[in-house]
């Protein structure tokens, strides 16, 4: 399969060296300060796919631009999903592919399966407080991390105490916070921990490098070069 990347920084670098192991080639690397190529230079419309990872105030006219090419896309980017309902409507209405995760590692998504699993058991046991953490590097732009807000989006629409996520400080009881750290290197950790007044339960996921988002974006472009319209985790890893 021939793959664009769109940003080609830390993950850009990484899901290369991943997709040129299982036998893809890249034709084409889009980033104004990496590499200088643009969309424009005659490379992209090669590929049978796109996998972007950028910041968040390009994402969206970059999409824009995938779907101006009708090219499969596969958004790793957060931090700008205000716009998604027009990615949704350019799916639905004009025929394109785009796949979204929040967190495209294995182990993440079944971290979301046990959260929204455990979040119905607590639901009814008004003793316990929810609270989460993420920590991550210190050169990540957004906070809280798209990973947590899928897992407080998952806990708001399961435990009917809490009403609506608040970054770092909670103000009432049917607050749900989310502390987010920066330090280091760290590719990123989340916790959802549930508090009584006599024991905790925690769910922990830590990801040891960038390598496990790098083989999930990759799968995903292998799905999204196959399957048509809106796509997700949920719809390739069928647990
Ligand atoms: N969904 C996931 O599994 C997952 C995993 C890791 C990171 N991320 C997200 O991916 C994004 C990128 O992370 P990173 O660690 O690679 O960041 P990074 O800062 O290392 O790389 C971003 C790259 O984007 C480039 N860029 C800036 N503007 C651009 C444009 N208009 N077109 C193309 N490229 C452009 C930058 O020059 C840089 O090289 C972040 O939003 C991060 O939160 C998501
Ligand atoms: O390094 C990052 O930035 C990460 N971003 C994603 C997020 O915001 O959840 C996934 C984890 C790493």
């Amino acid at each position: 399969m021939k793959i664009a990347l769109i940003g080609y920084g830390k993950m850009g670098k990484e899901i290369e060296k991943i997709a040129q192991s299982r036998g893809h080639e890249i034709v084409s690397r889009i980033d104004p300060v990496a590499t200088g190529e643009d969309f424009g230079d005659g490379n992209f419309e090669k590929a049978d796919v796109a996998i972007e990872f950028t910041i968040p105030k390009v994402a969206f006219s970059n999409y824009q631009k995938c779907f101006e090419y009708n090219k499969p896309v596969v958004s790793g980017t957060t931090g700008w999903l205000d716009k998604l309902p027009e990615i949704k409507k350019a799916c639905e209405k004009d025929g394109q592919t785009f796949f979204y995760a929040s967190n495209f590692s294995v182990g993440v998504n079944i971290l979301f399966e046990l959260n929204r699993h455990l979040a119905k058991i607590m639901n009814d046991l008004d003793d316990y407080n929810v609270e989460m953490t993420e920590v991550h590097h210190t050169q990540k732009l957004d906070a809280p991390s798209g990973t947590a807000i899928t897992l407080a989006e998952d806990l708001l629409e399961n435990i009917d105490r809490k009403k609506e996520w608040k970054l770092d400080k909670g103000e009432k009881e049917s607050d749900l916070v989310i502390k987010a750290e920066r330090e280091g290197d760290v590719p990123g950790i989340h916790t959802v921990k549930y508090e009584s007044e006599v024991d905790e339960i925690t769910i922990h996921h830590s990801a040891k490098s960038r390598q496990g988002f790098a083989l999930g974006a990759v799968l995903a472009a292998e799905f999204a070069a196959k399957n048509k319209g809106f796509l997700g985790m949920r719809d390739m890893l069928k647990f």
